[in-house]
Formats: structure tokens, sequence, C-alpha cells
């Protein structure tokens, strides 16, 4: 059963224990979690407080029964997920629990409230790794999360690609004709905008899609559907009134996964690394940072442009510019002397560099 985890109940004094220790010395952060129910079948953590740290000498009588960890309990639980907690955006029945469920099969999902809360469960040790929608093939970018995986420390160590497929939902006995408003997340709603300006329905944008089917059938509206995944029809008792609103049938969303440490670059399947950089104000300084890879023969998969939100640059004539910020998809491995040449090479005229990481590519679509 789910918990969702909410804004002020992760109390930023959890400090990550020192993995440099060997096992019986790691210090255990506990959290003391008060659940309380709600009507749906949803828990929710009201209440997160780091209350101690307990060391090897204060290791209760249960645990000295156990057997120790061993290679083979650590490499099974991450190829299958069991045992790996994994942080998202939403409630049950969202996108993003499929793209966790996708990366790690045998996960516990853990719903949050905000991305932000999803990067500081991973960083706050409550969970081991964050779920992150990036790109969606009709929407584009999804720009808030270039900013936070910059205002964050946490590293990319996977990618999923989603295929997206929204149904309109309503309560049972509704039908198409009575719906004046549809609710969902503002990317799912713009990736149906020819359906619901066909429908003349009033959008409202909520946190995420499951949120929405949760709120249509709890407070039992009979006059708004929600924009949400088929499971989130079965998840809150929905009837599909459309299957496949989406503008186009390929609709791909680009989820990312998030851990503290980065994972060791391979080249034993194809990878892809994410980086972020910044440049003086120039002409062709862009143009000169690209040639790093072209003349590497590196393929680039994805550029993106942020501003700096706290870096407004005035220049000699009293002429205000913004300073961005390029993050930058490549399709080769950290552990390939070509990458690592192109980031050296990149390094000798970028004012910042940050290689946010390198992991394996996503090949099948699902
Ligand atoms: O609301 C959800 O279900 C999500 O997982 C979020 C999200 C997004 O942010 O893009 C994920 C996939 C879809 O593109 C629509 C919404």
């Amino acid at each position: 059963m789910a918990a969702k985890l909410q804004g002020a109940s992760i109390s930023s004094s959890c400090h990550p224990p020192s993995t440099k220790n060997s096992l019986c010395k790691i210090k255990v952060i506990t959290t003391r979690i008060s659940i309380q129910r709600t009507n749906q079948a949803h828990r929710r953590i009201s209440k997160i407080t780091c209350c101690s740290e307990i060391g090897a000498a204060s290791t209760n009588s249960r645990s000295q029964n156990k057997r120790p960890l061993t290679t083979t309990d650590l490499t099974g639980s991450f190829k299958d997920g069991s045992g790996i907690r994994v942080a998202y955006q939403g409630v049950s029945g969202a996108y993003s629990e499929s793209a966790a469920e996708k990366a790690y099969p045998n996960c516990e999902t853990v719903p949050c409230e905000q991305f932000d809360i999803a990067f500081q469960a991973v960083e706050n040790w409550i969970a081991d790794r964050a779920v992150l929608p990036i790109e969606n093939s009709l929407g584009g970018s999804i720009h808030r999360n270039y900013d936070l995986l910059l205002r964050h420390r946490l590293h990319i160590v996977g990618e999923v690609q989603l295929s997206v497929r929204h149904c309109l939902l309503a309560n049972h006995d509704v039908k198409i004709e009575d719906l004046k408003r549809v609710l969902s997340h503002p990317q799912a709603l713009a990736q149906c905008e020819h359906t619901l300006t066909r429908l003349k329905v009033v959008r409202e944008a909520v946190d995420d899609t499951a949120g929405a089917a949760q709120f249509v059938a709890q407070h039992k509206l009979r006059d708004t559907g929600a924009v949400a995944s088929v499971g989130a029809a079965r998840i809150y008792d929905l009837t599909v009134l459309a299957q496949d609103i989406q503008d186009d049938s390929d609709n791909i969303t680009r989820f990312l996964m998030l851990a503290r440490d980065p994972i060791i670059p391979g080249t034993d399947r194809p990878f892809k690394t994410s980086i972020v950089f910044s440049l003086d104000e120039g002409p062709g300084m862009l143009y000169k940072a690209l040639a790093v890879f072209s003349m590497r023969d590196i393929n680039l998969t994805k550029m993106e442009s942020r501003p700096q939100r706290k870096r407004p640059l005035v220049n000699n004539d009293g002429l205000k510019h913004f300073d961005y910020l390029f993050y930058c998809d490549f399709e080769a491995s950290m552990a390939d002397y070509n990458a690592q040449n192109a980031l050296k090479h990149l390094k000798e005229f970028a004012t910042f560099l940050r290689v946010l990481g390198s992991y394996p590519m996503d090949i099948n679509l699902v």
C-alpha cells in the first residue's frame, strides 16, 4: 500500500550514512513515520522526523538473528528492483509510477506531492530512487524538472521511455455530453488538445493525472471528467469514456531515474550521458561547444537551454542579456575515451560544466 510524502514532512536534518564504513558500522537513520488513513486505497505519510542514529552497539536482539548480506543480495535487488523504494510525483496510477515499475519491476513506489519532494526523499534516504518526467514527444521539455536537476545533487542513473495512452474517465453512468470540465496534469491536457477542444470542456490543471481521477471519484462529480491512464480508471473505479485521446498515437514520455550516487559507466551496451554547461558571451561560442562532439563523431540526442535566474548580464553598452545553461544529452558512455576527451575539450572554455549522469539508454519502448 502506498504512502504519499508531503512537503512539510521531510526534515532536512537527515544526513546520509557513510558508505565507506563496513556494514556493521553503518549508521542507520531511522524515520518515524505517522501514517494516517484516507478514504481511497491510500495512506498518506503525514509526518517524517529523522529521530535517531543507531550504531552497531545499539543493534536490537531481532537483528542479531538475521543472516549477513551477501553480494548476491545486493546485485539481485538492483536487477529486479526488489527492495528499492522509488519516489515519484503523484498518486497511485500516475504515469511516473508506471515508469518506476518499468525501470525497477518489483520496486516499492513512494508517491510524493511534488517533484521537489521526490528529490528530497532520495537525498534524505527515505527513498533510493526518484523518477522524473523530462520530455514528451508532443508537449516537449518539462522545464521545471531541468531546473530541479541542477538545484539538487542527485545523479541520473537510468532513463525510461513510456508510451503514454490517455483516457477520458468519469464516474459510472456519466456520459461525455454531461462533462463541462476536465481535470488533469498540464502536460496531459496539452497532449489531448484536439479532443478537449472538440468536447468544448473547461480544462483545469492539477498535480498529476491519477490525482485528477482520484478527485473526480472521491467527490462523485457528474459534470467533471479526468484525463488519466486506464490503470487509474481501475484503481479509482471510474468508467473509460474514451481511449487513446492524445493528439498523436505515438505519445512518448521520457523519464529519468535519479540516485544519490552515480553508476559506474560501462561500454557493454549503449550508454547516454547528460551534461549541463554555461559559456561566455560571444559570437560562435555555442557553435564551438557543439563542435567538441561533432569532431569526435558523438551524436547529440537532446539540447535544452534554460536562463540562469540570478545572472542577467549587462554588457559595455548597458544592454541586458540573459546567461544561459545548456543541457545536453549525447550517445556515449563516460567510460569512452572519446567522450572523456570531448568533455576535457569543452572544459577548456566552458564557464561551468557538470556531468548529470552516464547511464544505459532505454531501447525498449513500452
Ligand atoms: O501526471 C502523471 O501521471 C505524471 O506522471 C506526470 C506526467 C508529466 O509530467 O509529463 C507524465 C507523463 C505524461 O506525459 C503526463 C504527465
